[in-house]
């Protein structure tokens, strides 16, 4: 049973503490600042609980959250959840053996790794990142997972640009978002 009775104020208040600043890292792009909600205490327990709220039924063995934003997510909900963390690097940052994917970004491209021996062949295995944009970190994380022979149960996002038509990269699992902006 969530912790949360007004469900429509929370996600209200939540979306008052993402902040738009335009033109960062590069001219035309809007960025969803998110640290005015990891830094108001309220709101980002807010966060947590309405995913917790939304993702428990799908029980997870694992959360995999993506360097550097999907970390803060994916491991509170991790613990929200019962569930083990798994860290998807950005190149070069882990030391045992690696499984590695390039993908494109909204303003760039990047490549993200995963520990070959991360998680057991078939563990229930769910993504979590703060934002869905064009949907390349998120797919090519659940790349990694196929690799590692995980089950993978779905996305999950805080914030979701739907304009970008993320969610079309990711056909294998469901994706989820807490807010969706069209
Ligand atoms: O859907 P996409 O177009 O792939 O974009 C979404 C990704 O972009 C951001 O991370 P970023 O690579 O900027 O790194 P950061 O979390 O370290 O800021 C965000 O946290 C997602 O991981
Ligand atoms: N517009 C955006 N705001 C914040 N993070 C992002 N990651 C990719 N696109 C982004």
């Amino acid at each position: 049973m969530s912790k949360i009775s007004d469900r429509s104020a929370a996600l209200a208040q939540i979306e008052g503490l993402i902040r738009d600043v335009p033109d960062f890292p590069k001219p035309g792009i809007i960025f969803k600042d998110i640290t005015p909600l990891l830094g108001d205490a309220k709101g980002f327990a807010l966060a947590i609980d309405l995913m917790a709220a939304d993702l428990g039924h799908l029980k997870p063995e694992y959360i995999v959250g993506t360097e550097s934003r999907g970390f803060i997510f994916g491991a509170a909900l991790a613990y929200e959840l019962g569930a083990g963390f798994i860290p998807v690097r950005k190149p070069g940052k882990l030391p045992a053996a690696v499984h590695s994917c390039e993908y494109d970004l909204e303003y760039g491209t990047d490549a993200v790794e995963v520990h070959r021996d991360a998680l057991q062949h078939g563990a229930r295995t769910l993504i979590v990142d703060d934002l869905l944009a064009t949907g390349g970190t998120a797919r090519a994380t659940g790349e990694l997972l196929r690799r590692l022979g995980a089950d993978l149960l779905g996305y999950a996002f805080l914030i979701e640009l739907a304009f970008l038509n993320g969610r079309q990269q990711m056909a294998d699992a469901p994706v989820q978002s807490l807010i969706i902006i069209e």
